[in-house]
């Protein structure tokens, strides 16, 4: 049994113009440092190449997507995998804690300090005008920033291992999010998002 059961709901944390709810520990089978290990050495990793402004670069950090659908991500278009029995658990508590079905994964992999992921919102039509999102991480604690697209409100949440923040409602249509490089040396850090494709 968890001790913590008082702490097994989301907490909201209250932003204009958008949900957020954050849980500090997704209830799991095993420790956040054995998923870490697992999702590191088990993930066909893949280094993508991204457009922008008409110009081929490298993504930096690696990713990887599950799931039963063909996802659009900013001009790649993904052929999904299926999801792995250790992915499938961790849906099912992310599913539970939240009340959100899910069915697909993007999973990003930031290696060290270097990788990051520029700021953006998911907001591609297969996702839905208001869609629900729910964001895992594994490893390392980096910094989730949120800015508000009209007013530039920002907010700096650290995402520990282990813990759960779920944006919905009209998060997306008003924020951009997006995890900095940083200049201090950082361990390897594996972070989950899963959606639901229509
Ligand atoms: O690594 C993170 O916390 C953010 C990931 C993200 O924004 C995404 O996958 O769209
Ligand atoms: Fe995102």
């Amino acid at each position: 049994m968890d001790l913590f059961t008082s702490s097994n709901s989301l907490i909201q944390i209250p932003i204009p113009d958008g949900e957020l709810l954050w849980l500090e520990q997704l209830p799991l089978g095993l420790g956040n440092d054995e998923v870490l290990a697992q999702l590191v050495a088990q993930t066909a990793w893949r280094a993508e190449s991204i457009t922008l402004w008409g110009k081929q670069h490298l993504q930096p950090r690696l990713t990887a997507w599950h799931g039963d659908a063909r996802y659009s991500y900013s001009g790649l278009d993904l052929a999904p995998q299926p999801f792995t029995p250790l992915l499938s658990e961790i849906r099912q508590a992310v599913e539970t804690a939240t009340g959100h079905r899910f069915n697909s994964v993007l999973l990003n992999y930031y290696r060290n300090e270097r990788d990051s992921m520029g700021m953006h919102s998911d907001d591609e039509a297969e996702l839905g005008p208001e869609p629900a999102i729910a964001s895992v991480s594994f490893g390392a604690t980096r910094t989730f920033i949120l800015r508000h697209r009209h007013s530039k409100q920002t907010l700096k949440l650290d995402l520990s291992s282990g813990s759960l923040l779920l944006m919905r409602g009209k998060t997306q249509h008003f924020w951009l999010h997006g995890i900095n490089k940083s200049a201090r040396q950082i361990g390897p850090r594996v972070n989950l998002t899963f959606r639901y494709i229509t």
